[in-house]
């Protein structure tokens, strides 16, 4: 099916959500609206109003009506795994030949689905979009900035393997989330704030006050995160895939957001399993920390042979137009590699690259990206475009 003689019908599904309205904002700032006929759907609000970028469909339509679903050429989602569970196989069943594009995990590994984050993998989309492909998920989060950040030495051949140490922040979770951080900082500064406006009152009876009420946070205090994030960090993201493995094996002791760093670094390459171009080992640690949307990430590489810097430098900032080195210096990282720096832009900066103590062929870096641009959105609306210009 080609979409590009006609205006196709866009089912936008989760287009109110955290991701979903940051993927509008984008779909509005690139002009995608005046190619497509999109059509709204709502799992709690059928009937409702549509939002202003409706042309001819101006209700929301019932997001489990599989009738009404099946007459879509794309089906954009960003609703929730939850969702892509309980509709697609059943609209997959109903015979719906049409391209589903979906930001949940759920599909990601499916032999027939292709993670899509095409300044990496274009290749890969391309070659399955010419065998019939018609399933395209977005990556997780963490992985796709890594990717958009250092994909050159991938793509280069230059990694044997790497090791990767997240800091990522309270937007990973939801939105709920991130108000529960925030609402935990205001609870911290209340509790000490006279304090704080005293400048001759002891420091260490700030920390002991906030100490306390961080132990003292309720359960509804912590409901979403489940302990303190704020002033605190969780080095556990998303389920454990720990149980029952033994040590060595994959999966001791791995958090599933682990997991995902490897399994989807290689397929998004299309490399390892499937592929017939063996897997590149990726692991190490996933981290949840008190930024607002960006995730931040310090990576170390053991290339494959000693490349000098400068060379490794003009790799990264030749690979796209997003990736930014940012010089290894004291001033260019305070300014220019933070979450506040980076935050609601496309720009990936990788920084503090340097070879490591180990050896000419250990490199170091430091990558930042917007979890919920380049890790959510983007991906999404560029494999729309893609199929529309296909
Ligand atoms: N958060 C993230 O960082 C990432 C999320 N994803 C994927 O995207 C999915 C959606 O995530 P996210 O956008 O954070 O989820 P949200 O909870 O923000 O939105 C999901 C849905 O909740 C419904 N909803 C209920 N109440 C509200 C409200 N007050 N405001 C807005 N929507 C509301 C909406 O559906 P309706 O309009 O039908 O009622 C909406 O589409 C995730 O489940 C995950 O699969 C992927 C990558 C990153
Ligand atoms: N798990 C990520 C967010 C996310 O939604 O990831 P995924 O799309 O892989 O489920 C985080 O918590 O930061």
């Amino acid at each position: 099916m080609t979409l590009k003689a006609q205006q196709p019908r866009v089912g936008l599904v989760g287009w109110r959500g955290m991701v979903g309205s940051v993927l509008m904002d984008r779909m509005q700032a690139e002009g995608d609206f005046a190619l497509i006929e999109p059509v709204f759907f709502s799992t709690s609000n059928a009937g409702g109003k549509a939002p202003v970028q409706a042309k001819n469909e101006t209700t929301l339509k019932d997001a489990f009506d599989i009738a009404q679903l099946a007459q879509c050429d794309v089906i954009l989602t960003a609703q929730g795994g939850d969702y892509t569970s309980e509709v697609f196989p059943k609209l997959r069943a109903a015979g719906w030949n049409g391209h589903w594009i979906d930001a949940a995990s759920t599909l990601r590994m499916k032999d027939d689905a292709v993670i899509v984050l095409d300044p990496v993998n274009s290749p890969v989309i391309r070659n399955a979009l010419s065998k019939g492909g018609r399933n395209w998920i977005g990556g997780n989060c963490t992985v796709s900035c890594m990717l958009m950040g250092v994909g050159a030495l991938y793509k280069a051949g230059l990694v044997e393997w790497m090791t990767s140490m997240t800091y990522q922040a309270a937007s990973g979770g939801g939105a709920q989330h991130m108000r529960e951080l925030l609402t935990q900082f205001g609870t911290l500064n209340a509790e000490v704030r006279a304090l704080l406006d005293d400048p001759k009152s002891a420091i260490l009876e700030i920390d002991r006050k906030v100490l306390a009420r961080q132990q003292a946070l309720s359960a509804e205090e912590t409901q979403n995160f489940g302990v303190p994030l704020g002033g605190s960090l969780i080095p556990w993201i998303d389920k454990d895939l720990g149980a029952g493995k033994q040590p060595g094996e994959d999966g001791w002791g791995t958090s599933r957001e682990e997991w995902k760093a490897g399994a989807e670094t290689n397929k998004i390459l299309g490399q390892g399993a499937g592929f017939g171009t063996p897997a590149v080992p990726v692991d190490g640690f996933c981290v949840r920390i008190g930024a607002m949307r960006c995730h931040s990430q310090a990576l170390t590489f053991k290339l494959k042979k000693d490349v000098p810097l400068a060379d490794i430098e003009a790799l990264i900032a030749a690979d796209n137009p997003w990736a930014k080195v940012i010089p290894n210096t004291r001033e260019a990282t305070m300014a220019g590699l933070t979450p506040v720096a980076v935050t609601g832009t496309l720009d990936i900066p990788v920084g503090r690259l340097r070879k490591l103590a180990m050896g000419p062929e250990y490199l170091g870096a430091f990558t930042i990206g917007d979890q919920l641009l380049w890790g959510a959105a983007e991906p999404l609306r560029r494999m729309l475009r893609i199929l529309l210009e296909s």
